[in-house]
Parts: structure tokens; sequence; C-alpha cells
């Protein structure tokens, strides 16, 4: 039966880099029975300049009633003196809570070709997977209270509430030993027990799960020593699992491994595999509209769609394959541009990809 995709290129770079993943996925729709049928809509920035708010309401249905989503990215300059009610990334954290998309998946993988691409040295890099699971619908990203207020001394405050509730930690804690199982069976809790109770009671709980998986073999780490790890010896990670903010930042932190933010690949699922695609980077604004952006995180997030919720691992398998042969070409775009290979345009890798499919 065809399956429904909602593609929302968002702003920015966005356009550019779903428009290659579309490429891919019609190459595939041609020659590889994908059955998909693809309709897109408006997010983020886009969508506030037409609609007056960062996702609308038909949007959001369409999103639920769709098989899988694909998304680029939202935000840019034009937005930012908005109200944040209505700034475009709340269009994205809308469609993450409302699609219950709580387990976002970051695979930190580098292809050997790109070693000397990440500013650290390659021999701490080479044959680096790391998965990090990150919390996506709670945390500090939606607690309550929240907000700006004026005390009584005149002075503004500006407050934020990090609250997790058990339930909350224990499926994403299921999803990361699960993932754990099927990869090396070791994974790392990235918490800041120390200082915050949240986090405390994060803790306990993955201890409580953990002999449910004995085979995993667990740690715990607080988050300023993961992010000294993460570039000291990254290899000793295989899944990692923490919350909301703390994923944020170390998942930005851990695409330069692989070369750049922009080979960082994400899928965000719900409790049956639903999910939302989107590459980790932003909409990046300093160079949008000028075809220089590598569409391979976005890529790759499509193979990742097909994989999760589109039930065609092989065609994950081949476009991964594919964007390893364009590396093996020596086209580069200019983020991972790197001595003897050939840069190309954001174009041009999308081309290239489809061409070696
Ligand atoms: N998922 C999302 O939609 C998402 C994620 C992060 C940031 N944002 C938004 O994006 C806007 C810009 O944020 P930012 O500058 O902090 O982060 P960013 O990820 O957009 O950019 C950071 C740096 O990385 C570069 N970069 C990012 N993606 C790239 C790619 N595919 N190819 C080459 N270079 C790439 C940019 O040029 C920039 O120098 C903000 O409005 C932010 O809120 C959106
Ligand atoms: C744009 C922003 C809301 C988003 C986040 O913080 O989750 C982004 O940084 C990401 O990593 O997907
Ligand atoms: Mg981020």
């Amino acid at each position: 039966m065809t399956k429904n995709v909602l593609i929302l290129p968002g702003d920015g770079i966005g356009p550019e880099i779903t428009a290659e993943a579309v490429k891919v996925l019609n190459k595939l729709v041609e020659t590889d029975g994908l059955d998909i049928s693809m309709e897109e809509d408006l997010v983020g920035g886009a969508a506030y300049d037409v609609h007056g708010v960062p996702l609308a309401d038909e949007t959001m249905a369409k999103a639920h009633a769709a098989d899988a989503v694909l998304l680029g990215a939202v935000g840019g300059y034009k937005w930012e003196s908005l109200d944040i009610s209505v700034r475009p990334e709340k269009g994205l954290l809308r469609l993450r809570k409302e699609m219950e998309l709580f387990a976002n998946l970051r695979p930190a993988v580098l292809f050997p070709q790109l070693a000397s691409a990440s500013t650290l040295k390659p021999e701490v890099v080479a044959g680096l997977d790391i998965l990090i699971v990150r919390e996506l619908t709670g945390g500090i990203y939606f607690g309550q209270p929240r907000g700006i207020r004026t005390l009584d001394n005149g002075e503004r405050q500006g407050y934020n509430t990090y609250v997790y509730s058990e339930s909350e930690v224990r499926r994403i804690a299921h999803v990361a030993f699960q993932a754990a199982m099927k990869r090396n069976k070791k994974l790392t809790s990235v918490d800041k027990a120390n200082v915050l109770e949240v986090t405390e009671m994060w803790r306990e709980i993955i201890d409580e799960i953990a002999p449910e998986y004995p085979e995993v073999q667990v740690n715990h780490m607080y988050v300023d020593n993961a992010a000294m790890q993460l570039v000291l010896n990254p290899k000793q990670f295989d899944v990692m699992v923490t919350g909301n903010m703390f994923g944020d930042i170390l998942s930005d932190e851990a695409s330069m491994l692989t070369g750049s933010i922009g080979m960082l690949a994400s899928a965000s699922l719900d409790a049956n595999n639903k999910g939302m695609y989107e590459p980790s980077h932003g909409s990046a604004p300093d160079i949008a509209g000028q075809n220089k952006a590598n569409p391979l995180a976005t890529i790759l997030s499509a193979a990742m769609m097909l994989r999760y919720s589109l039930g065609r691992e092989d065609l994950a398998v081949k476009i991964e394959e594919a964007i390893s042969k364009v590396l093996d070409q020596g086209l580069r775009t200019g983020d991972i541009m790197d001595a003897g290979c050939t840069q190309v345009t954001c174009s041009e890798m999308g081309d290239a990809v489809v061409a070696a499919l």
C-alpha cells in the first residue's frame, strides 16, 4: 500500500537540502519499487509568513495522518525578534510534542573517507559509531512553569522548569537498552545527578531497568565529563542516553567527530516507530540560498525513514552505500572539503548520490 510522506522543507538551507533528499526518494520510486507519495507543506518561519503561526493546524493534521515526516530545518534572522510563542522553532517543538516523538536517535557514524575531515586526529575518530538517544518531548524544553516575570524590585527574572516523570524516563531508557542490545551492548547514561534531583531520579531508574537487560554493560557519566570524554576518547561510547537539552548539546558536539554537522542525521520516533526525520543541524542562515550546504545529513535522515517507518531497510542500506561511493569518488561539499578532493555544490552532491544508487 502506498505510504504517505509529508515533506516540510522549512527555512534557510531547509528547502535546498530537502530537495536533494526528495530527488533520492524519487529515484527509488522510479527504479526500486518504492511505493510512496510525497506532499509538501510549510513549517517554521515560512509557515509564520503565510499563516501567522509556525505550524498551521492543517499541517499538524497532515503530519498525524502521514506515515512519516521529513523535515529540513527551521529558523532564521528574519524571525529572531518574534515573540517566543510564534518563533519558527515552536513549530518544530509542536510537531515533536503532539506526535509524541519522545525518542530521538542521532547516529554519529564516521564514514572512513572523512577521517581526515574531522577536526580531531584521524586515529581518534577512525571507526567511530555512536548512537545518541535523546529524550525529545520532556525535560527543560517543555517543563512548566516557564516565562519571564518582573520581581517586586522591578528586576526581570527568566525561569524554566527541568522536570521528568518516571514514565518518561522509563520509556526512553527501554529504547536505549534495546538499541544497545542490537549494537555493542554498552550503554552510557548521561546526567547531572551530582547537582540536579531530576537526573538523580533519572540515574536511579536506569539502574532499576538495567537488570532487565543483563547483557548490557551500563555506566553513568556526568554531562560535563561526557562532553570532555567525547573529544578525548569518543570510541569508548556505544549508545549514550540522555535528556532533551544535554542530548541537543552533545549531539552537535558529536557531529564534529563525523567531519561536519552536515553529516548528522536523526530519527524522532513515537512508541510505534512512526516518526519524523530531520538532520540534526539547523537552517544555517549564514549559507542559505547559496547552494553550498551539505545535504548528506538530510539524505541519511531519509534513509532512516526508510528503515524505521517505511519498512525498506534494503533501500536505507542502498542510500548509505551510494553516499559511501560518492565519498570514494572524492566529492565533497565545502564543510567536509579535504586535500585532493573535488568541491561540489549542494545540488551536485544530491545528483551524485542519485547517480550512485
Ligand atoms: N532542527 C532544526 O530545525 C534546527 C536545529 C538547530 C538549529 N535550528 C535553528 O537554525 C537557526 C541557526 O542556528 P545555528 O546557527 O545555531 O545552527 P546551524 O546548525 O543552523 O548552523 C551552525 C553552523 O553550521 C553550519 N551548518 C549547519 N548545517 C550545515 C550543512 N548542512 N552544511 C554545511 N554547513 C552547515 C552553518 O553554516 C553554521 O556555520 C536558528 O534559528 C536555530 O534555532 C534549527
Ligand atoms: C531548533 C531547536 C528547537 C532544536 C532543538 O533544540 O531541539 C535543534 O537544535 C535540534 O537539535 O533539533
Ligand atoms: Mg540542536
